[in-house]
């Protein structure tokens, strides 16, 4: 029997175990603070930081929204970052991405405080990954990694594929399947024969944008699956970048689209906003 990885109740029940710490962290007198920054007027991205917003709001963290007219200089956006780096009662900073083309996304990024990094992207933190240290991790490879031990999914001595090599998801992905001693490959646009590597693959991870790209005949049976892509179909309805209802029946478990990982990403957020206000309670 196939098992559908649910994202949406994984991400509810982390939820109701960080309010604990939450109301322990704010009986020491500290209020985890987030702040986010929104540049333009990019519907999707104003999705994602309400929901944000509301996801902080019902856990008790302090947060507050900067939003900033996408005609911003990057100098000014910079500004903006390096007085957050200096408010002792933000914790975690993240700048909402896709940024204008004007800007330069590397820029700003090394910009914020790594210590203050909770999306896990500046190059002090993807050090502290590659080199298995503690640090923070990008929400949505660190939420995949929640949902594969909720599930008792143990990457070790598992054959791992992921295709896709962003920053933002293959990337850390690599990594932290690595740390967990699963053996790795990281597969993209260039890869040869690439449906012939990810039917060696136990767990695959897909994150290229393609809707449905991975059919059965790229997955080994009974594979775990997880999904990283929001795509919209011929219909304009979300999809992943694997054909769910192909692929579901030989795999032993699959996330979905909607459902799947999508909703770990603000939960993973919201964990490691967390982790950073216990580290500020601690000295
Ligand atoms: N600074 C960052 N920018 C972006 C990140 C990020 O982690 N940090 N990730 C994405 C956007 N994102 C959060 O920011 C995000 C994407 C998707 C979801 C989600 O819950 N998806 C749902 C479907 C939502 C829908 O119906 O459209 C799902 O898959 O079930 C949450 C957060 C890019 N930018
Ligand atoms: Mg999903």
């Amino acid at each position: 029997m196939t098992v559908t990885i649910d994202g949406k109740l994984t991400a509810a029940n982390l939820m109701t175990e960080l309010q604990d710490r939450v109301r322990a962290l704010k009986e020491r007198g500290t209020t985890p603070g987030l702040a986010v920054i929104l540049v333009g007027d990019d519907s999707a991205s104003a999705i994602y930081v309400r929901n944000k917003e509301r996801r902080a709001a019902d856990l008790g963290i302090y947060s507050e929204v900067i939003r900033l007219p996408d005609t911003i200089s990057q100098t000014a956006l910079i500004d903006e970052i390096n007085r957050l780096n200096q408010t002792p009662t933000i914790d975690g900073i993240l700048v909402q991405l896709p940024l204008p083309a004007h800007i330069d996304e590397t820029a700003i990024i090394n910009a914020i405080n790594p210590d203050k990094d909770v999306d896990g992207f500046h190059p002090v933190n993807v050090g502290r990954l590659w080199t298995n240290q503690p640090g923070i991790v990008a929400s949505t490879p660190f939420g995949i990694m929640q949902l594969l031990k909720a599930y008792d999914i143990d990457p070790e001595g598992k054959r791992a594929v992921i295709v896709g090599r962003s920053n933002i998801v293959g990337r850390p992905m690599a990594a932290l399947l690595l740390n967990q001693h699963a053996t790795v490959t990281i597969a993209h646009s260039r890869t040869k024969d690439l449906f012939e590597l990810t039917k060696t693959a136990d767990i695959l991870v897909v994150a290229t944008g393609q809707a449905k790209m991975i059919t059965a005949a790229a997955v080994k049976p009974g594979a775990v699956v997880i999904d990283v892509g929001m795509d919209r179909d011929e219909n304009n309805k979300l999809v992943g970048d694997v054909d769910f209802d192909a692929v579901a029946p030989i795999a032993s478990a699959i996330t979905p689209v909607p459902g799947g990982v999508g909703p770990m990403t603000i939960a993973s957020l919201m964990i490691q906003t967390v982790a950073l206000a216990e580290a500020r309670a601690n000295g």
